[in-house]
């Protein structure tokens, strides 16, 4: 084929494009629904925990007894932060941004695999599994290296969320904080062929390994129209001024009025709308219920003023719902996490789900290479 194509083909983001298939999970936008592996997600949320989750995203299947605790045996021993990888942390600056971090780490610990270029199905997996076990004590060690703090060592009698707030904090989280950010990992786990992952299967359909596919997957996820937008939402709510002492109704005032004066501005609001749900976002209430339960927990009603106040607002002016990352900034905030952290996070949730469709991507691969319509000057002569 030529590249002298309509302009008419061309989708533009490639909106509405069907690019592939996935057995991974299915965004049905019509019933507001998310499947993971035929799963709804709020019942995984509900139920399981994030290390499960993980294994039926990989595998297909929920993970027999068995196949659990050595999956949990195997996570409890993969989780010391690699002394190489801390090393090549030391060397960035603490006030580069996290996810510039969080990109290097993964690079290094691919460059240091031993099999960094064996990409058959076993290997692959244990990739996955291993990068899921390392991720965490990077994001804890970065977020205390920036507060001038020494590394905590990982706890082995501590589930995957236990351990990753323990590394983090240096303290035991209550059991609701707990419960919030492992619902928080199920939700961001996976999301079928968002920015991020189709990265990651166009990095694997090349051929190259499971590492460069999920380092190029970070600064996809890097951007505010898509992960980082769960900073942004926290950096909206101090843009508008978080005040402890307010009422909920008067910071409701407060941010309805600044959302009416950015909509008129033509600004666009971070945690808000979605390429594919039109109507909400299947993950938001599952979300919202973990956030009202951290509010609670930590007597913070005045944050959902803005909250709610900024929701209502947009809903009115534009009738755009919020998306995932709308509940989850603040709730990161209320855990005690910097904001610049908050994508990172994503990244160790969105490990699984990267990973399960690099594996996927390969098990069936075309090379992923879309065509042009060249719009630029008409041949010439020099
Ligand atoms: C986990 C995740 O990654 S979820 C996504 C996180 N990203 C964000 O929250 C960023 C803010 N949201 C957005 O930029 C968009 O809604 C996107 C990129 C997520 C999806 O956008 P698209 O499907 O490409 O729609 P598009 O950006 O063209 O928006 C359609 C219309 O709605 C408006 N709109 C959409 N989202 C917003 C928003 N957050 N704030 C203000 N206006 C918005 C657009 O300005 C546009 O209006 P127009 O037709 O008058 O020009
Ligand atoms: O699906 C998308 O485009 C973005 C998203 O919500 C996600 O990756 O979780």
């Amino acid at each position: 084929m030529s590249e002298n194509h309509d302009a008419e083909q061309i989708r533009k983001g490639l909106a509405g494009v069907v690019a592939d298939h996935t057995a991974i999970s299915k965004v049905n936008p019509e019933t507001n629904s998310l499947l993971y592996r035929g799963y709804p997600v709020q019942q995984l949320a509900a139920q399981l925990s994030f290390e499960e989750v993980a294994l039926l995203l990989w595998t297909g299947e929920l993970p027999t007894e068995a196949e659990r605790d050595e999956f949990l045996s195997f996570e409890r021993s993969h989780r010391a932060l690699d002394p190489q990888v801390k090393a090549a942390v030391d060397l960035l600056p603490t006030d580069c941004h996290p996810m510039d971090v969080g990109r290097t780490a993964v690079s290094v610990l691919g460059a240091r695999h031993p099999q960094a270029e064996d990409s058959s199905p076993e290997v692959e997996l244990a990739k996955a599994k291993a990068l899921f076990a390392a991720f965490p004590a990077v994001v804890a060690y970065d977020q205390r290296r920036r507060r001038g703090l020494a590394a905590v060592e990982p706890r082995d009698d501590l589930d995957y969320s236990q351990n990753f707030l323990w590394m983090t904090f240096g303290q035991e989280q209550a059991p609701e904080v707990v419960d919030a950010f492992r619902v928080s990992m199920v939700l961001y786990a996976e999301h079928s062929f968002n920015a991020s992952t189709f990265t990651a299967r166009v990095v694997t359909s090349t051929l190259a390994d499971l590492h460069s596919a999920v380092t190029a997957a970070i600064g996809a996820l890097k951007g505010p129209l898509h992960g980082g937008a769960n900073e942004a939402v926290m950096h909206t709510f101090e843009e508008i001024g978080i005040d402890t002492a307010e009422t909920r109704a008067d910071a409701a005032v407060r941010a309805k009025a600044w959302m009416e004066q950015a909509l008129a501005e033509k600004r666009k609001v971070m945690g808000f709308g979605h390429r594919v749900y039109k109507n909400g976002d299947s993950r938001v209430p599952t979300m919202k219920t973990a956030l009202d339960a951290m509010v609670a927990h930590y007597g913070r009603g005045e944050l959902m003023g803005l909250y709610d106040g900024l929701e209502a607002a947009m809903d009115e002016a534009k009738g755009i719902k919020p998306n995932l990352d709308y509940p989850a900034g603040p709730t990161y905030h209320l855990m005690g996490f910097d904001t610049e952290m908050f994508t990172p996070l994503f990244i160790a949730s969105r490990i699984t789900g990267w990973t399960s469709h690099i594996m996927e991507q390969r098990a069936s691969n075309a090379l992923i290479r879309p065509l042009s319509a060249y719009n630029g000057p008409a041949e010439r002569s020099l």
